[in-house]
């Protein structure tokens, strides 16, 4: 009696005898838990006395009771950062007075002041990292600690041809207008560091998927923005290496840049090419890649150039991505929670696996759900299932127990009659889901149970939209989601948003600008979260 008076909420349970197979009679209880009864113990460890609310731990209810109830199963704070620490970002010169940009998409260069174990120069964590040598997460963020262009003396910098990769690879309309200049304003303070330190700097990036030389995919387009946010005009090369791009490189002025043509206009770039990767190099004297979201490639300009420059350093985008998807996932805040969505749960196996070695609390929503629901047996309807993922599903939620992580299930999720955006809806708990009937969003009990979950976290990470968001009536859930963690981000909770469609979301919601930071990659940021290694990144020097 003396532990539970230590816990704000008791919740009890008095019903039928509990089989393993209880789940919809305890999701329906929790809908209802301020009236219904369930003797849990404080520690966790003894929830094994009962061993069929035991499994309850890898669902909602009990994950979310747990979150208020059980303080101690969020892990300690992890140590080994340096708190105040030199900050990695420099004083920008002033190359120009940038425009206000055209898009809300906030960078989050801002928010790094919020967690000010974030403001620190990557191979800090590399030292931290190695304290606790032997982990596996201590070589991930080891392999991840890389010189960066911020290390890089004036001296090191003034006359310097340097070779600056940057994934300007933005959307166009019709009229090859740039519809989202986030990618080129995430590219403009590592342009401006080198401009302001002397250094010419040869700018090269893709753009699409183009085969041989596509008008289309020229980097023209990109020339009046990226002058624009430099204040300086930038010139263009027709081509990307050749006699006439060696004559433009001889003749550029110190703190000048010189943007070349789309660097895909060469089948060698995707084939890392060693001889074109050589010609490439021979423009510059050193190499900064910035491109974060070609950094899962192992392409001649993100890879190949490193093995003829040296230094080949990190720019200071890639660096923040880094930080935050490797750093703050790594050894975040407690309690830690990730919220993973999405259309399938094959395609975040990877993702989930790799969070639940590191995270106290993960929420699942979107389509993936229903394969786990009907891994536990309810009806599913008509709902997206992936039937060969059934013993998947099933081996994570074991897993999950495992490794002592609340994983929370939606209880309850919004039904659509058919796939389209006018179909009728209808909420039920997600044990109901009737014939012909499909789930397309979390319901408002699950929103809640989330919300409240989240409450008591320090970092979190999302991946994944809820439900099918593009359709007006099953948004609610995904954008509730960013709305929670726009407030958590107010209240200093580190957040971190990756995926297209979860940062689609939360610039849907308004509420891009306060997040701690929105990746610019999303096939590189699901991969650094899935714990793999960019060749991008390996490539470059250690710091
Ligand atoms: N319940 C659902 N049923 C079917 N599709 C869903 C459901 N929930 C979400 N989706 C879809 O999942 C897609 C996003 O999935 P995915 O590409 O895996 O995520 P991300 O882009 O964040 O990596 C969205 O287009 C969304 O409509
Ligand atoms: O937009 C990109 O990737 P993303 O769509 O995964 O964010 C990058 O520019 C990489 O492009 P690619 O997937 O054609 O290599």
């Amino acid at each position: 009696m003396k532990k539970e008076k230590k816990f704000e909420k008791k919740v009890f349970y008095k019903g039928p005898k509990l089989s393993r197979n209880f789940n919809p009679i305890f999701q329906e209880m929790i809908r209802c838990s301020q009236s219904q009864i369930l003797s849990l113990s404080p520690k966790k460890s003894s929830l094994s006395l009962l061993p069929a609310l035991h499994d309850c731990t890898q669902l909602l209810p009990m994950a979310s009771v747990a979150a208020t109830t059980f303080p101690s199963m969020a892990r300690p704070a992890a140590r080994g950062i340096v708190a105040g620490a030199a900050a990695s970002t420099v004083p920008l010169p002033r190359a120009g007075v940038a425009s206000p940009c055209p898009t809300a998409r906030s960078l989050g260069f801002a928010a790094r002041g919020t967690d000010p174990r974030l403001a620190i120069h990557v191979s800090s964590r590399r030292r931290a990292a190695s304290a606790s040598a032997g982990s596996r997460l201590a070589r991930a963020v080891a392999t991840m600690a890389k010189k960066s262009v911020g290390d890089l003396a004036a001296a090191d910098l003034e006359g310097k041809r340097v070779l600056l990769r940057a994934d300007l690879n933005v959307p166009l309309d019709a009229s090859q207008n740039i519809t989202d200049d986030t990618r080129v304003r995430a590219a403009i303070p590592t342009i401006k560091h080198l401009i302001g330190n002397g250094a010419k700097v040869i700018l090269c990036s893709h753009l699409g998927r183009p085969k041989g030389i596509t008008p289309k995919f020229s980097l023209a387009p990109l020339v009046p923005r990226l002058s624009e946010l430099l204040g300086i005009q930038v010139q263009k090369a027709d081509d990307v290496i050749g006699p006439e791009v060696e004559k433009s490189v001889s003749v550029l002025p110190n703190g000048s840049v010189l943007l070349l043509e789309n660097v895909r206009f060469y089948k060698e770039e995707e084939k890392n090419d060693p001889e074109f990767a050589k010609k490439l190099a021979s423009l510059a004297d050193l190499y900064v890649n910035d491109a974060f979201g070609t950094a899962h490639r192992a392409h001649a300009s993100t890879e190949g150039v490193t093995n003829y420059l040296k230094p080949s350093v990190a720019g200071f985008l890639l660096q923040k991505e880094l930080d935050y998807l490797v750093g703050a996932v790594s050894n975040p805040k407690r309690p830690f929670a990730a919220i993973v969505g999405g259309s399938k749960v094959s395609s975040k196996i990877g993702v989930i696996e790799s969070l639940l070695e590191k995270c106290d609390i993960l929420l699942l929503g979107g389509g993936m759900i229903f394969t786990f629901y009907k891994a536990q047996g309810f009806p599913v309807g008509a709902s997206l299932v992936e039937d060969d993922k059934l013993e998947l599903a099933t081996s994570l939620l074991a897993k999950a127990k495992e490794k002592g992580v609340s994983l929370m299930l939606p209880t309850d999720v919004i039904l659509a009659d058919k796939f389209a955006p006018e179909a009728n809806c209808q909420v039920v708990s997600a044990s109901a889901i009737p014939d012909g009937w499909m789930g397309l969003d979390i319901g408002p009990d699950s929103v809640a149970a989330f919300s409240s979950a989240l409450e008591t976290t320090q970092t979190v990470i999302w991946n994944g939209p809820m439900g099918v968001f593009e359709f007006e009536k099953f948004a609610v859930g995904t954008e509730a989601i960013a709305k929670k963690l726009a407030e958590l981000s107010g209240k200093g909770v580190t957040t971190i948003i990756g995926g297209k469609d979860s940062v689609a979301a939360v610039e849907k919601v308004g509420v891009a600008n306060v997040m701690s930071h929105i990746s610019t990659g999303d096939g590189a940021s699901l991969e650094l979260l899935e714990g793999k290694e960019l060749p991008g990144v390996v490539a470059l020097d250690e710091a």
